[in-house]
Order: structure tokens, then C-alpha cells, then sequence
């Protein structure tokens, strides 16, 4: 797979390149940006692992490369990071009947979508975690391999993103796919939650089991955890989605009990919103988490 460099910009001592590229999984062309830290550019034999760090409702690979600064701990430590869209889009994308902002397109939920119109271009799980990965693989490491996009690889998300981090994290724990996730303010429990009811409702239809089969409390009862298992996650006393959409308390509930208990790194942090202000504020944390997880510190 080919991917279009639309822009490369300098940003601290490394490059983000905007890409597209033409995806299989969702029939549409993607957009996605990915943050080479300055050991890329150093000549160096160490290839170079990938956090990839998937967006909330509404956003694009802008936001997140903009506004949460990933790209100082991505050189700090030595890590790419990969910024995927939150849905398909372009014409013939089907979106929200009544265009809201919550489904649809900038929505698209990290799940693989059954129900019509939606299973025509919205195969978000296929695309982060299989066809994304093998594609940047195939194109940065055309020449002898250089950057790990495929083991040597974390998750974290935002929000909408955060529940898709801890969803796939779970969902490909048996092929030990991610070294680590975390998540900031994530939807921890999409079954009980109406952004989550609207959107499984939509991709998956009426049958809760495939609702279950993407939801990270039902998730933590069926895949064991391995020993050094930790998922990190924070989220602000502020957010106004809190009581209503992240409902933190339920997946360090639903965690007792299972091989989860104790894993569950639970940040409740006071004051904090759900804006990149938070995000910015808490992602040195969770680079060093991961930089950890990968290998680098
Ligand atoms: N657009 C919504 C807010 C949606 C929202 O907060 N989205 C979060 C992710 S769930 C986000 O990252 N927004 C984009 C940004 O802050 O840059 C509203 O108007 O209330």
C-alpha cells in the first residue's frame, strides 16, 4: 500500500508527515499522520517502536498531532506516533441520519460494522489494528526495517479513542499485539452509556453478545490478563461527560473478581476537563509508561 504525503512539517526535532492512502477495510481513502522523532533522522541502528493513539468523536489526525504534544515525549524517549481518523469519510460515506456529531462520520467507533448502510465503509477495528500497521510497516521499512509498526507497538486514546485503546488492547492480548495500553477519559462501558448504545446500536444492530464482544468491562471477564498487565488510565473530576458517558468506576468494578483486579491504574484527576488541556497536561505520564512497556527506559 501506497501512502500520499500531502505535507511534512518540522515539529521539535523530528518531521509529521500528513498521509493518505487508499484503505481495503474501508473502501474510502484515509487520512492518517504519523510524528518521525529525531532518532530517525540520527543514523542508528535501533529500530524504532509505535505508539499509536487513537482521537475521540468528532476529530481527525489534526487534533491530537496539534494540541497534546505527543511529539516532545516522542523524542525524549524515541518512539513514532501514529495518529489514524476516527472514521471513513468522502462521498457516499454514510453518516448520521439526523447529522449529529456523536455516529457516523469523525464517529466510527473503532468497531467492524454489520448493519447497513454502515458495514459498507466502516471497518475501523480491521483498519487500526491489522491493515493500518502492515501498511506503514510496508512503506517505512521498504529499505531494511527501521521503524517496528507491528510488535514492538503501544495504544492510547482519547474518549471515544480511549474506549477503542482498551477495546483493541483486549480484543489482540492473545497474539500479544500491543506491549501496553492506556487511555485518557475513555468510554470504559459503551453498553451503558448512550454515545455507546447509539453507536453499537447503529455499526452492530440489536444483538447485545457483538455489543459485548467490543465492550472493555465485558472484555476484562473473558480475556486473562498476563502478569505484568496494566492498563493506565486518567481521567478530570471537570469532564462534563463523566456521570453520564465514562463512567469510570465501572470497569475498575467489573475488573474484581477477574484476573484484571489490581490492573486497573485508575487516575482520577481534580479539576481536569475532557479538552487537551488535559490530554497535553497527563501524556508525559502515559509516554513514560509506555516507553517503559517498549523497552526504551
Ligand atoms: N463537539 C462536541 C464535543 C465533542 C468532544 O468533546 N470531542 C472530544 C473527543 S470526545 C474532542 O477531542 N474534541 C476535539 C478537540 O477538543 O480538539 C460538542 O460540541 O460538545
Amino acid at each position: 500500500m501506497t501512502f500520499k504525503i500531502n505535507q511534512e512539517i518540522a515539529v521539535c526535532g523530528g518531521r509529521l508527515l500528513k498521509l493518505s492512502h487508499e484503505s481495503i477495510a474501508t473502501k474510502t481513502s484515509m487520512d492518517v499522520n504519523v510524528y518521525l522523532p529525531k532518532q530517525f533522522y540520527q543514523k542508528s541502528s535501533k529500530i524504532i517502536p509505535s505508539i499509536y493513539y487513537l482521537s475521540g468523536l468528532t476529530c481527525s489526525p489534526q487534533n491530537a498531532s496539534e494540541k497534546a504534544f505527543w511529539q516532545i515525549q516522542a523524542d525524549k524517549y524515541g518512539f513514532v506516533m501514529v495518529f489514524p481518523d476516527t472514521s471513513p469519510r468522502g462521498e457516499g460515506v454514510a453518516t448520521d441520519p439526523e447529522n449529529s456529531w456523536d455516529f457516523g462520520i469523525g464517529a466510527g467507533f473503532y468497531v467492524n460494522a454489520t448493519e447497513e448502510p454502515y458495514s459498507k465503509n466502516y471497518h475501523m477495528f480491521d483498519y487500526v489494528h491489522n491493515e493500518l500497521p502492515k501498511s506503514l510497516s510496508e512503506h517505512f521499512n521498504k529499505d531494511g526495517k527501521k521503524i517496528d509498526f507491528l510488535d514492538n507497538i503501544a495504544i492510547t486514546g482519547h474518549s471515544m479513542g480511549g474506549f477503542g485503546a482498551i477495546s483493541g488492547y483486549l480484543k489482540t492480548l492473545d497474539k500479544n499485539q500491543y506491549k501496553s495500553c492506556s487511555a485518557f477519559a475513555p468510554i470504559v462501558n459503551p453498553m451503558n452509556v448512550p454515545w455507546g448504545q447509539k453507536a453499537f446500536k447503529g455499526y452492530l444492530g440489536d444483538d447485545k453478545s457483538k455489543w459485548e464482544q467490543y465492550d472493555p468491562c465485558q472484555l476484562l471477564k473473558v480475556v486473562p490478563s498476563k502478569n505484568n498487565d496494566k492498563i493506565l488510565i486518567h481521567v478530570g473530576t471537570n469532564d462534563p461527560f463523566l456521570e453520564r458517558e465514562l463512567k469510570p468506576d465501572n470497569i475498575v468494578e467489573a475488573s474484581k473478581g477477574t484476573t484484571w483486579e489490581n490492573k486497573i491504574d485508575m487516575n482520577i484527576a481534580e479539576g481536569f476537563d475532557h479538552s487537551y488541556y488535559f490530554i497535553s497536561t497527563f501524556v508525559p505520564m502515559h509516554a513514560e509508561f509506555h516507553a517503559k512497556n517498549l523497552g526504551l527506559i
